[in-house]
């Protein structure tokens, strides 16, 4: 048996957008693009909560306490690590990407990962809404895709 997430739905379906302010002239366009998307999925605004945390180290902690009030549907996070001159990026990368996982696997709550993690600007503008597309925008679409497949998969299973 194949099962398949069918529609997007939006019925009922409550989400918390995680997003960092660190890089926000790249996270503000991440943001929008996960909006857009949800809100063409018809998923309410009032449905909808965004929590700012100050970078993307911050991330993890705050979604393991919004997976453990048991309020939403699905979690995503938004951020920007972008290159600097020290190895501080390598240490960032790591602490979210482990933080995200860890909780993609032990949390009650789907979580989709839209964290950039980019060599410079210029890979991150790309992604965010021009050449390369919105990682927002996609993450927004795999929440939807995720709840519904789950939920599917508690009918298909009882
Ligand atoms: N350099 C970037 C950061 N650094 C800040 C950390 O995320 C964190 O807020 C700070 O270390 C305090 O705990 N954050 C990003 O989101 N993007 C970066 O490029
Ligand atoms: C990802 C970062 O933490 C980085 O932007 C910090 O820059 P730097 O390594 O030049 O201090």
């Amino acid at each position: 048996m194949t099962i398949y997430s069918g529609n997007l739905t939006s019925k009922d379906v409550k989400i918390a957008i995680v997003v960092a302010r660190f890089n926000e002239f790249v996270t503000s366009k991440l943001l929008g693009g996960a909006l857009d998307v949800l809100g063409r999925h018809e998923v309410a605004a009032t449905d909808i909560d965004t929590i700012w945390v100050p970078g993307a180290f911050e991330i993890p902690a705050i979604a393991k306490l919004l997976d453990a009030s048991g309020k939403y549907d699905g979690i995503i996070t938004l951020g920007a690590v972008i290159r600097g001159e020290t190895s501080h990026y390598d240490y960032v990368c790591n602490e979210v990407s482990k933080g995200i996982g860890s909780l993609a696997l032990n949390g009650k709550t789907p979580i989709v990962f839209g964290v950039l993690t980019t060599e410079n600007v210029e890979q991150a503008i790309q992604r965010s809404g021009a050449k390369s597309g919105n990682k927002g925008s996609d993450v927004a679409t795999s929440i939807l895709e995720i709840i519904n497949l789950k939920r599917q998969l508690v009918t298909a299973t009882k």
